[in-house]
């Protein structure tokens, strides 16, 4: 007998007259565009994925914190020409305000610490998994939410913020069997570019937007890089400046063409030689083409990529010390990263590192006596407060039915509750493995 078949759905003709609402048509049972449901075996390995987020940050001594999914726009609303903010899932709610699904996290972590003030020591190191939203036209195909997790430090000016921080991502991919021939990390500083663009009379404004727009290098071609720059008042001279160091992939040669005095050459060696003392110096190299796509970053940036090129960036993050200033709020310095759940999950697979993410319960009690479903319900919460998984079976079934749920269900043990032994204070004990089968006295079962 196989488990109870799902009766196909009844129209609202011949529906039971129990029931509730008049369906006219069947609903929609897949959800919305770019968005999944987590039935529960993806459920199982989004959950192992999230404890390893949790373990590392806790590992490292940050505390969880959350903000709703929904905020004001105004958070968002960034004259730097991000895709983050084409793509802005906003909306005018009833009240007329306008507000926003959060594309990131980071600026409620700014809102958020800027609300608590003085009232929170510095440094604050949190950390996040939040689910993260994005409105594009389905054309690209591509998912409109991802889960995001992030850590965050809070009140450290110096690239130790960064190495700690990449010493965490490299401590999660240790525990989740990647190693530093499948990943690595690009990093660099905006601070190159800002040195760069220093040399030519640039208006300050430019800055990030240019940095956007070189974020683009490698996704659209050079010419309309150039072009978007030449429209932020880069001159020709200086994009030319600027591509020749953005190919740059020592310290050594950047430092030849921006001296040794400069700030974003001191902090990337200072970063590389803290990389020594961590133990990660294999995982990261130096690469003047990372930008990244956020605005706010103003040094350090990072971002993680797998080894064979085939994926796009697992992760990135950086310094954004004017954020929070931005904001209205103090000019406290910050950096942190965001780490999504789509490309580590097509890594693993990849790299044939999905972890077994069975199900598994200890004990399926079921009675084979109509009149004993009590005496099942008595056992069941017996062992529940012991501490032991039970399911129990909640209607009258034939064995067949209750071994195929057993073994579905990964059951350890069948609890039979039979007439004959509930009299004598016993119940039927079978070890789903081995078949071995004993009586047990109630008060022993455990
Ligand atoms: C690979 C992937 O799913 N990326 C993704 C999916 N949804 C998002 C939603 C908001 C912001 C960034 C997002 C990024």
């Amino acid at each position: 007998a196989t488990e109870t078949p799902r009766a196909g759905r009844s129209n609202s003709v011949s529906s039971p007259p129990n029931q509730a609402v008049d369906y006219a048509q069947k609903i929609d049972v897949n959800p919305p565009k770019g968005t999944r449901d987590f039935p529960p075996e993806e459920m199982r390995l989004r959950n192992w994925l999230f404890h390893n987020f949790r373990e590392v940050s806790e590992l490292f001594g940050f505390e969880e914190v959350d903000y709703p999914v929904l905020e004001s726009e105004a958070l968002y609303i960034r004259k730097a020409g991000e895709e983050i903010r084409d793509q802005l899932y906003c909306f005018e709610d009833k009240g007329n305000r306008r507000v926003a699904l959060r594309p990131e996290l980071t600026p409620s972590l700014a809102r958020l610490v800027i609300q608590k003030g003085k009232s929170v020591p510095l440094p604050i190191k949190w950390f996040a998994i939040g689910q993260c939203w994005r409105y594009e036209r389905m054309t690209r195909g591509r998912r409109r939410e991802h889960y995001q997790w992030n850590m965050d430090i809070i009140g450290v000016p110096d690239v130790t913020g960064e190495a700690e921080l990449i010493s965490s991502i490299v401590t999660f991919f240790k525990r989740i069997g990647i190693t530093a021939k499948d990943v690595g990390f690009k990093i660099s500083s905006r601070k190159v570019l800002q040195e760069v663009l220093s040399l030519y009379s640039v208006p300050e404004t430019s800055f990030a937007k240019a940095c956007i727009i070189i974020d683009k290098m490698g996704k659209i071609p050079m010419e309309e890089i150039k072009k978007e720059l030449k429209a932020v008042e880069l001159s020709s001279d200086a994009i030319e400046d600027l591509l020749q160091v953005l190919s740059m992939k020592s310290l050594t040669e950047l430092e030849e063409k921006l001296g040794g005095a400069g700030e974003a050459v001191r902090e990337l060696k200072q970063l590389f030689s803290l990389a020594e003392k961590f133990g990660y110096s294999e995982w990261i190299q130096f690469d003047a083409s990372v930008v990244r796509g956020l605005a706010y970053y103003t040094g350090i940036v990072f971002e993680g990529f797998d080894r064979e090129g085939k994926l796009r960036a697992i992760c990135g993050g950086g310094r954004y010390d004017r954020l929070l200033s931005t904001f209205g709020g103090d000019d406290i310095p910050a950096c942190g990263f965001g780490f999504g759940d789509a490309v580590i999950i097509e890594l693993l697979k990849e790299r044939q590192l999905l972890p077994e993410v069975s199900v598994e319960v200890e004990n399926i009690v079921c009675s084979l006596d109509p009149d004993l479903q009590g005496s099942a319900a008595t056992v069941a919460t017996l062992l529940r407060g012991k501490g032991q998984c039970v399911d129990l079976v909640l209607e009258n079934k034939p064995l067949k039915w209750v071994f195929k749920r057993a073994a579905r269900i990964n059951a350890r043990r069948l609890i039979l509750v039979g007439r004959s032994e509930w009299e004598r204070g016993m119940v039927n004990v079978k070890i789903l493995s081995t078949g071995e089968q004993h009586e047990v006295n109630l008060d022993d079962l455990q």
